[in-house]
């Protein structure tokens, strides 16, 4: 039996893959039916039917072994490229650096997130970074940014956003309209990335905040936060300004 490919036509069904098979069933039905037939053309009908039902199912057991194959590879291949799918996703929004979102997916989540409910926004900056960088070595200071990262994602949990929207600048949006509470959060940030956050010499983070009513567009909240942060620059560094 050859599956040869073709197009499926209703108006032509193409030729009968079975017409050998066909041909010897005809054959025996014949004798079935006759009244004159001898042993011998029994046992020669008999033999074709014999012959070709085993060629039958020797063609099903391999057109099956087949198909199984190929579902199992379609199986693979979807796994495949679903993995790569999450791993393109990853990589479009996450920063390459530190893990955390990067700024198009940071604008773009805690945009959704202060229309929706609001928020206060956190932007912070570290503090003398050039020194850093220029004493000790860019990879010094990739190193650094790691830091600061990894003490934001260890204070800062879910529905809370964490990115990195700049070279050495962060934001976080934290689910809270609570003056105390963001300033509580924000100052225990500060503290944690004074402490923790060590690298080749005593690192140290400026924050700025603002309180965000439900429907603020990003970059007002940003702005604000913004605004604060420069104020906390001016201010000596190493410390937390909430945005008029
Ligand atoms: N290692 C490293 N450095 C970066 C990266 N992105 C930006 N920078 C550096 O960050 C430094 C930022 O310096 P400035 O904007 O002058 O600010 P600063 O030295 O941090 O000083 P203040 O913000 O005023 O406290 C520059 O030297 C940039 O080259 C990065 O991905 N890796």
């Amino acid at each position: 039996m050859t599956a040869s490919v073709r197009r499926y036509s209703p108006a032509d069904p193409g030729p009968d893959l079975f017409e050998q098979e066909a041909g010897v069933l005809q054959a025996a039905r014949a004798l079935y039916v006759a009244d004159d037939a001898d042993a011998e053309r029994y046992r020669a009908a008999l033999g074709d039917l014999t012959l070709h039902f085993e060629r039958l199912m020797r063609e099903t057991r391999r057109l099956i072994a087949r198909s199984d194959r190929a579902e199992r590879e379609m199986n693979a291949l979807n796994q495949q490229l679903q993995t790569l799918t999450q791993q393109l996703e990853y990589r479009a929004t996450h920063d390459a650096l530190t893990g955390v979102l990067n700024r198009g997916a940071v604008i773009d989540q805690a945009g959704q997130a202060l229309r929706r409910n609001g928020g206060a926004m956190i932007v912070l900056d570290i503090d003398h970074f050039k020194r850093i960088n220029d004493e000790f070595g860019h990879p010094a200071g990739d190193r650094v940014i790691q830091a600061i990262a990894r003490c934001l994602q260890e204070l800062v949990q879910a529905p809370a956003i964490v990115g990195r929207v700049g070279g050495e600048e962060f934001t976080v949006l934290l689910p809270t309209l609570a003056r105390d509470e963001a300033l509580t959060m924000t100052e225990r940030l500060r503290q944690r990335i004074a402490q923790e956050a060590t690298g080749p010499a005593p690192v140290t983070a400026s924050f700025g905040l603002s309180l965000n009513p439900p429907g603020t567009e990003f970059e007002l909240a940003y702005g604000l936060a913004d605004a604060a942060l420069y104020r906390a620059k001016r201010g000596g560094r190493n410390q937390v300004v909430l945005a008029d």
